[in-house]
């Protein structure tokens, strides 16, 4: 996916200026990486500011492939899968991206007790801004709160789900997020990935590393609306009570823009996990 990292022009015009003038590929990626960009990060950058594969700067490079490479999740296989007993059925798969619609993710009673649990913490949501602290977003009007890892025994059991079908341990997760959405609210379209060229990218990602995949369940059907769409796709998922919505990417993957459509009527309660490269934090229990 190098073509599609967003680059800032100096940084583009820094690196053709930097090996015009005779420096190496493997200086550059050092110089890179001692102004605090990731050793992988900065692979895809070059590659793509001088339209080369990855491969190919293998070959210009004395240095190995960089070994901190993290963790990838396993994507469910159709038609279903069980996890710790519970049977998910996948509905629909897709490769780039890559998701899965997974149908009777959670029980009904499942999704009521998470919303019961997470109504008296609900806060205004928030989003990170450039310099990696949090703070109140006109694009995203929804109410949410955190739970924290293994928080109570039904968050622990959703998040043990998640790990088996995910083949990624617990540790790799950030808190559960509950999120609340009235009719006109949205979350507009986004990557779930942090983007390396912003200023806050190595607060972000300093725990945990960056993001690799994302859950979206749903814990209600909204009367009308509340789809999640991926408009480079094409596709919309229905927000239904029970199931939920996986897709995974790289950093720079644009195929993995995504919304949540305003709801029109009723209301839409949905629970995401968010999952890390590395251990993102210790498991409480
Ligand atoms: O509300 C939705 O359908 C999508 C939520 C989402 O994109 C997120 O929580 O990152
Ligand atoms: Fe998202």
């Amino acid at each position: 996916m190098t073509s599609h990292l967003p680059i800032r022009p100096e940084l583009r015009e820094w690196i053709l200026s930097t090996t015009r003038a005779g420096h190496g590929v493997d200086t550059v990626l050092k110089m890179m990486q001692e102004t605090g960009y990731d050793p992988r990060q900065s692979r895809s950058i070059v590659a793509s500011v001088l339209n080369m594969p990855i491969s190919a700067l293998d070959a210009h490079t004395q240095a190995p492939a960089p070994k901190n490479q993290g963790r990838r999740t396993r994507h469910p296989e159709a038609p279903q899968m069980v996890a710790n007993g519970h049977t998910v059925h996948v509905g629909l798969s897709m490769e780039s991206p890559a998701l899965r619609v997974l149908n009777d993710f959670l029980l009904a009673e499942e999704c009521r007790a998470l919303i019961e649990q997470a109504k008296p913490r609900l806060q205004r949501a928030k989003t990170v801004d450039s310099a990696g602290k949090q703070q109140i977003d006109a694009r995203r009007t929804s109410e949410g709160m955190f739970f924290t890892i293994g928080e109570t025994p039904l968050v622990q059991r959703i998040e043990q789900r998640i790990a088996t079908m995910l083949s990624i341990p617990v540790d790799h997760g950030e808190g559960l997020q509950v999120l609340h959405y009235l009719p006109g609210q949205q979350y507009d379209a986004h990557y779930d990935w942090f983007n390396p060229e912003q200023p806050g990218f190595a607060a972000i990602t300093a725990k945990g590393g960056q993001r690799i995949a994302s859950l979206v369940m749903y814990l209600n059907t909204p009367e009308e609306g509340g789809g999640t769409a991926f408009p480079e796709v094409g596709l919309t998922v229905t927000a239904l009570r029970g199931s939920a919505v996986y897709f995974a990417y790289d950093t720079g993957d644009e195929a993995s823009l995504h919304a949540g459509l305003p709801v029109q009527k009723g209301e839409k309660w949905i629970a995401t996990k968010w999952l890390r490269e590395h251990p993102f934090q210790k498991a409480s229990r």
